[in-house]
């Protein structure tokens, strides 16, 4: 019988939160044409000029979220290996980050090594992008082409959609609403303006009009990271009977100076104030796992700001990380691809 490996790919960090590392990261990572989507001259200078003050900002910041095994994001997701390797009844599990270790590259030799043939491959990103789910699909081919490596892949879709993630959502949230917050706020990670334009396959359907996210069906739904993070929350607000006015969208982390996907957290975040909310419940769902962008940007930052602002109370929810219903909802997704 033939074994099928099931691959889990996540996005990487540095080595060390030294500042050396970090710069050697953020290089490889912003020199990826699908992160930063322009011609290498003009991507190279860009980057290199990232690079004079950003490495030690970022080090610093990777300094205060760093554990004793190292990445949060690498830990979390060794863990999320752990727990779904015993459910998955097909052949191994290995994980994988897209920039630095463990490589996608030193995970599918040790899958060749153990006679695997077919490869269930997963990147951890619940919406659509290119500078998340193509770069690591695209990687991992080229591996196989260059390496001659005798695998096959199967790819499974962002899982926005699927109701085992969604469930999984909920079920992180569910426990914090016994706890009178005033407000939910769903924080995505943000994208160029730019790049939502360029996936959309009608070349007329995004970013024109206020709605248009809820108006986004067939393939400009599939290819719109926005209107899937609206999908998303629409999931989490529907299972759990949350009301119009107790939530609210928002992107972080934006990078550079181009137009970022909007609202913005850091935005979003001092309205609520203004508008009297005092005790703030967050919540990042384009993350599967917890990270820099999650713990250092909103779990510190952002509730610093909040509580400058007036607020009282700030809890950031953690992400489905290993959360026995996300194990169960990754094996139940990874599984469709595995041919009966
Ligand atoms: C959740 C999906 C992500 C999308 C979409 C995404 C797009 C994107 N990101 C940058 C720039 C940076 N992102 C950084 C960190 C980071 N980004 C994601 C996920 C997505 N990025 C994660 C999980 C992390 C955390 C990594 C970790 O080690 O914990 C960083 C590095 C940190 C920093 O210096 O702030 C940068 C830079 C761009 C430009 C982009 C889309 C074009
Ligand atoms: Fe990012
Ligand atoms: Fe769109």
């Amino acid at each position: 019988m033939t074994r099928r490996a099931l691959l889990l790919v996540n996005l990487g960090s540095p080595a060390s939160p030294q500042v050396a590392d970090v710069r050697r990261y953020l290089n490889e990572f912003l020199m990826d044409p699908y992160v930063i989507d322009l011609p290498w001259p003009v991507r190279r200078l860009l980057v290199s000029l990232i690079l004079i003050k950003r490495p030690e900002a970022s080090a610093h910041a990777y300094q205060s979220i760093w554990w004793p095994q190292g990445s949060p994001l690498i830990e979390l997701t060794r863990r999320l290996q752990q727990a779904v390797l015993p459910q998955w009844s097909h052949g191994p599990v290995e994980m994988a980050m897209r920039y630095g270790e463990p490589s996608i590259a030193s995970a599918l030799r040790r899958l060749a090594e153990q006679k695997v043939r077919e490869v269930v491959f997963m990147p951890l990103y619940p919406q659509f992008a290119d500078s998340t789910v193509t770069t690591c699909v695209e990687e991992a081919k080229r591996i196989i082409v260059e390496q001659g490596l005798p695998l096959s892949l199967q790819v499974v879709p962002p899982f926005y959609a699927q109701p085992a993630y969604g469930k999984a959502l909920a079920a992180t949230v569910k426990p914090y609403l016994q706890d009178n917050f005033d407000h939910l706020l769903f924080s995505y990670h943000g994208l160029p303006e730019r790049h939502l334009h360029k996936a959309d396959p009608s070349k007329n359907h995004c970013l024109r009009g206020a709605d248009c996210c809820q108006q986004a069906s067939g393939a400009v739904l599939e290819n719109c990271y926005r209107a899937q993070c609206y999908a998303t929350t629409q999931t989490v607000v529907n299972q759990l009977g949350l009301s119009d006015d107790f939530y609210s969208v928002a992107f972080q982390s934006r990078l550079g100076r181009a137009k970022w996907i909007e609202p913005y957290t850091e935005e979003s975040i001092d309205a609520l104030a203004a508008r009297g909310v005092k005790r703030l419940l967050v919540m990042c769902p384009a993350f599967v796992a917890d990270c820099l962008e999650t713990l250092e940007e909103i779990g510190d930052r952002a509730r610093e700001q909040f509580l400058a602002a007036g607020g009282e109370a700030f809890e950031l929810i953690p992400c489905l990380n290993d959360h026995p219903t996300w194990v169960e909802a990754v094996v139940k997704i990874a599984g469709y691809r595995v041919e009966p």
